[in-house]
């Protein structure tokens, strides 16, 4: 491959890079969306925001889910601190 191919191979996998951020972006937008509506159903029969159980079911899932190149140690870690985000939102939504 010449220099000239690489640069635009290079380019080239940083659109889909930015396509793939831009993608992921929407879907946890959504994904909080969703979190938020189910805080306030919570509310309206007093269950609390926080439900440890099913976030360690999440936690689970991802194991069955995962088909890599990503480890599930760190698939794990970035779902950690994905919960986190969405118990700090629905806090907020008070
Ligand atoms: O499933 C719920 O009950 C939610 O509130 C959503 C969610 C999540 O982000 O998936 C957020 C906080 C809870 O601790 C558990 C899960």
């Amino acid at each position: 491959m010449q220099e000239r191919q690489v640069k635009e191979e290079i380019a080239r996998l940083r659109r889909e890079i930015d396509s793939l951020d831009s993608q992921i972006i929407s879907v946890l937008n959504q994904r909080a969306e969703k979190v938020v509506i189910l805080k306030k159903l919570k509310e309206k029969i007093g269950l609390p925001a926080y439900d440890p159980r099913r976030e360690e079911e999440i936690l689970e899932n991802l194991k069955r889910l995962n088909s890599g190149p990503l480890h599930s140690k760190h698939l794990k870690e970035i779902y950690q601190k994905i919960l986190e985000i969405m118990r700090a939102l629905e806090r907020e939504n008070c």
